[in-house]
């Protein structure tokens, strides 16, 4: 997994890549302005009328200097802005200076006119993670500018103003786009962020995954090559029972197509058997969507240990006997997936969270997450709560959102980067529990099972999303998931 290291050590990395493979920082910044041209020509819009380009004083206005060579050596209509004396500017930036071709139009911006051109786009290169103070002066009247343009807007590794790994603190550029090199900066993948770094692009510069760990931060951003090593592989004698048995518990009166959607996303995930036990007198009621799936009257007494996996809590609701909860815990000895009302009942009765088996899985989203450790200022403390209760509790937290987080009980940290906005609808969550415990319920570590549910689940919503755009619902992700393994080449 790839490590995100902080943006203090994103200079001893650089040192360390350098020093170890022999290349000068300026190869690097010229790998780093290749990669973002390689993305900005197969996704852009060839027929823009100008590019704008504004620099500032470091290497991140040096990446923008190297762009602007290449965009126009790919002929491309450039007008690059600087904003310190070039004397003052990084040496990297300084030797990429003079390498730009006549060519390129180049303007000192306290000379601008501040003429923007239609079909435009504008290149933001005016801090990267060496940002150590908030952003003023002509900084940050330009920002205040660019902010205003109607222009696409792209940001070099991480929109100007914003620190690598803490809460913005001032003006930010607001970009549509972001394109960071190597790793995602931690401030990427905060919530609040959302407006300023648009949508996120990582694009590899050729530095190790084992160069990288040496930075031990403990932190990852988890990516489709990931997966491929963390799933089992079943063979072609395989018995239906080798793929588990699964049985859901949730589902009271009015709220039974939770349990519904978490079983048959378990179903679509491989699982042999699934069980539905809805929390109704007469659980023989209620009509499985799909026949494929088994009902289950569980009354506090029977002998849960044959399956092999446990979901509870979709549409439980919050009228459920304490006891009955209770008796799940101890009948079941093995790690379990809790979601939805399963939180909300922890929530309301903290001591139960003593008797659930170590490793379970717990899905909560922002708001069921404040409910079991109280309100957060911001995603950075979030993160640390969501530590802090993963390792006292020895639990799995799989805190959901547009990066969902995986927080182990050795404190490790994954971000996903799967998934996309469709995916916040109706029921999504509920089938992201069917597909952990499928997982779990194959033999999966609780571990694998909690990042392959996370990552297949936000693939599932991406494919899904490609018909369904705004119209997607949960259904639909459950119909995409056996198209996931495909993609990721897992027979
Ligand atoms: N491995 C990587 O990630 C690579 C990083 N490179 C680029 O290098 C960037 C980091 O470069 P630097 O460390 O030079 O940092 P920056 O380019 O972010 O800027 C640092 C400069 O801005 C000044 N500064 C900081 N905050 C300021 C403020 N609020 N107002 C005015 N001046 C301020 C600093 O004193 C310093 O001169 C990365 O973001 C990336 O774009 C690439 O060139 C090569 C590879
Ligand atoms: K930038």
């Amino acid at each position: 997994m790839l490590p995100i290291i902080s943006g203090e050590q994103v200079k001893h990395l650089d040192q360390q890549y350098i020093s170890a493979e022999g290349i000068s920082s300026l190869d690097l910044m010229e790998r780093a302005a290749n990669a973002f041209v390689a993305w900005f020509t197969t996704t852009i819009n060839p027929n823009i009328k100008q590019v704008y380009i504004f620099a500032g004083p470091g290497n991140n206005g040096g990446d923008g200097v190297a762009i602007a060579r290449l965009l126009q050596e790919r002929y491309y209509n450039v007008h690059l802005f600087y904003l310190q004396e070039v004397a003052d500017c990084s040496a990297d930036f300084k030797a990429n200076y003079s390498r730009l071709p006549d060519k390129v139009l180049v303007t000192k911006f306290n000379e601008w006119n501040g003429i923007i051109a239609e079909h435009s786009v504008i290149i933001d290169g005016v801090f990267g993670v060496g940002i150590n103070r908030p952003i003023e002066g002509v900084f940050q009247r330009l920002i205040q500018i660019l902010n205003k343009a109607t222009a696409l807007k792209i940001a070099i590794d991480i929109p100007s103003g914003l620190p690598a790994d803490q809460i913005a603190f001032g003006t930010v550029f607001r970009a549509d786009h972001t394109v960071s090199f190597q790793f995602p900066k931690l401030s990427l993948l905060f919530p609040e962020h959302a407006s300023f770094i648009g949508e996120l692009h990582i694009m590899d510069i050729g530095i190790s995954e084992e160069t990288m760990d040496a930075f031990q931060v403990g932190r990852f951003y988890l990516r489709a090559k990931d997966i491929p090593s963390l799933h089992r592989s079943f063979h072609r004698f395989s018995h239906k029972g080798d793929y588990g048995k699964v049985l859901i518990i949730g589902g009271a009166k009015g709220k039974t197509g939770a349990i519904n959607l978490s079983a048959h996303a378990a179903l679509r995930t491989d699982s042999g058997l699934v069980h539905l036990a809805p929390y109704l007198e007469d659980p023989y009621l209620i009509q499985p969507i799909i026949s494929e799936l088994m009902l289950f009257q569980d009354d506090s007494k029977q002998n849960l240990n044959n399956f092999d996996a446990i979901a509870i809590g979709p549409g439980w609701g919050m009228g459920v006997d304490i006891a009955y909860y209770q008796s799940i815990l101890a009948r079941f000895q093995k790690p379990i997936v809790i979601d939805a009302d399963g939180l909300n009942l922890l929530a309301a009765n903290p001591d139960l969270i003593h008797k659930i088996p170590k490793n379970s899985v717990l899905t909560p989203h922002l708001k069921e997450f404040e409910r079991l450790v109280g309100k957060s200022k911001d995603h950075l403390e979030r993160m640390e709560k969501a530590k802090n209760f993963a390792i006292a509790n020895g639990l799995i937290l799989v805190l959901k959102g547009a990066h969902t987080l995986v927080t182990l009980p050795d404190g490790r940290q994954i971000f996903n980067s799967s998934g996309n906005q469709y995916m916040a609808t109706a029921g999504s969550g509920d089938v992201l529990t069917g597909m952990i415990a499928s997982f779990l319920g194959q033999g999966y570590s609780p571990e694998h099972a909690a990042l392959c549910g996370v990552y297949h689940h936000g693939l599932a919503g991406e494919l899904a999303s490609k018909s369904k755009w705004r119209g997607m619902i949960a259904s639909d992700i459950i119909e995409a998931i056996p198209r996931t393994f495909l993609e990721l080449g897992i027979k």
